[in-house]
């Protein structure tokens, strides 16, 4: 809708005071779970939901193939978060529960235990307090689409479902040097983790199935079911490469469940593009502004335009811009900026522009009539590029959320930085 025509002049700090206290995801929080609970009196239960304040807890499901890491890097995970490692074995291990001696007797004798019968003891677990207050990291579960299906159906929805990769050989190989530590449950490898304790090295076990040929068999299952459990996940899945040190894998994921969750609240990015001339400011902003609906502000012409007008325009944009923003610091070297202005040229018939390089004229008449702007001479670049540093000093200092980004690439990489950085901010700087 053309705001200016709007019937009601909506004041900026309503939408940012949405934004900052995500009442949005609150109350989509609330809506989910009244309609997977249907308690018989909503308002009550919608005040414990509120009470209970675990909306944000990890909900975490890790799958891949045996020996690709998943016990170890859920174990990471779990006492990164302080929230609770829930697998096969723990479950059917419970002592507490009549259910899990059920399933530990089916176990016994028919060496499985049934969808059914796994998906309602995750479910027990899975509404048992301390769950509720610090989430769950689900281990190898589910194991097939019908219990992906049954979990869903329960109203047990994951924010992060991680998926571990590496070549079969790999696995096959790695599967052999697993070791467990029977006192505290944690997993050594022969080759990759040996404990450094005699007394840890003498008492660890090997853990049975562990054969070439057995892991070779729970390969293959584990391929024809895995296809069949992603379409489950579609917005939340994250592919990691299991075929890399233990530390990596774990940081990547870490990272991953760290990244708030997508959600579709109306959100208005706030973006602030700094960077010397020519680094790529106004291509991106173009390319932001066209994605998102955004207005592009132009800051010279902001106040070119305020000037002409006497308008007190900065009066009313002031709050949008007093908020939290996110800012962007385009880093691009003298030579490339060189590079790319001093070859720009303008045809003063059409009022095209052009790059000698990137973006050559199409015929000779439009060539030889090609102007170049004064201001693009090397000479008058290095002045601004230089003006621009000295500045910038003070810029960073202010803004301490800056995240720099290398505007030396193409402007489409540039783009999915940038965007990233919107939608996820990371505690990292991006460069
Ligand atoms: N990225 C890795 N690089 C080398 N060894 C690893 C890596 N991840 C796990 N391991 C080792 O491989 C073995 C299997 O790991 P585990 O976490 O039990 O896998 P899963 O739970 O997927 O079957 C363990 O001995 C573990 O120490």
């Amino acid at each position: 809708m053309d705001a200016t025509t709007a019937p009601h002049l909506i004041p900026p700090e309503m939408p940012q005071y949405g934004e900052d206290n995500h009442i949005f995801e609150l109350m989509q929080n609330l809506l989910e779970q009244l309609l997977i609970h249907q308690p018989q009196d909503p308002i009550p239960f919608m005040i414990q939901h509120l009470h209970r304040n675990n909306d944000n807890v990890p909900k975490i499901v890790i799958l891949g193939p045996p020996a690709s890491g998943k016990t170890t890097i859920a174990m990471w995970l779990c006492k990164h978060l302080d929230s609770n490692l829930v697998t096969k074995e723990n479950l059917t291990g419970r002592e507490a529960s009549h259910l899990a001696e059920a399933a530990r007797a089916h176990l016994e004798s028919s060496k499985t235990v049934s969808n059914k019968m796994l998906v309602t003891l995750v479910k027990e677990r899975l509404n048992e307090d301390d769950c509720l207050r610090k989430g769950w990291i689900l281990d190898g579960i589910p194991e097939n689409r019908e219990q992906a299906l049954m979990i869903q159906t329960l109203g047990l929805a994951p924010r992060h479902v991680i998926v571990l990769s590496a070549p079969d050989t790999v696995l096959i190989e790695r599967n052999v040097g697993k070791r467990i530590d029977p006192v505290t449950g944690e997993i050594y490898h022969t080759t990759f983790d040996w404990p450094s304790e005699p007394e840890i090295q003498n008492r660890l076990t090997e853990p049975e199935g562990i054969s070439e040929l057995e892991t070779a068999q729970k390969l293959l299952e584990y391929h024809r079911n895995i296809i069949r459990i992603l379409p489950s996940y579609p917005k939340i899945l994250k592919n990691i490469s299991a075929d890399q040190p233990c530390v990596d894998v774990f940081y990547q994921a870490l990272t991953y469940v760290q990244t708030g969750r997508r959600c579709n609240a109306p959100f208005t990015p706030k973006v602030l593009l700094c960077g010397p001339s020519g680094s790529g400011k106004s291509l991106q902003a173009t390319l932001l502004a066209q994605k998102y609906g955004l207005v592009n502000v132009f800051c010279g012409q902001l106040l070119k335009e305020a000037v002409a007008a006497k308008s007190s325009f900065g009066e009313l944009i002031q709050p949008f811009f007093e908020k939290q923003m996110t800012v962007f610091f385009l880093n691009v070297p003298l030579d490339s900026i060189l590079e790319r202005l001093t070859l720009r040229r303008t045809d003063p018939v059409t009022g095209e522009r052009f790059h000698l390089m990137y973006k050559p004229p199409p015929t000779m008449e439009v060539q030889v009539r090609l102007l170049q702007n004064p201001k693009d001479s090397e000479e008058h670049i290095r002045l601004r590029m230089d003006l621009f540093y000295r500045n910038f000093g003070d810029l960073e200092q202010f803004y301490d959320r800056a995240i720099t980004v290398n505007g030396d690439q193409d402007p489409y990489t540039v783009f999915e930085y940038i965007e990233s950085g919107i939608i996820n901010p990371l505690p990292k700087k991006m460069t």
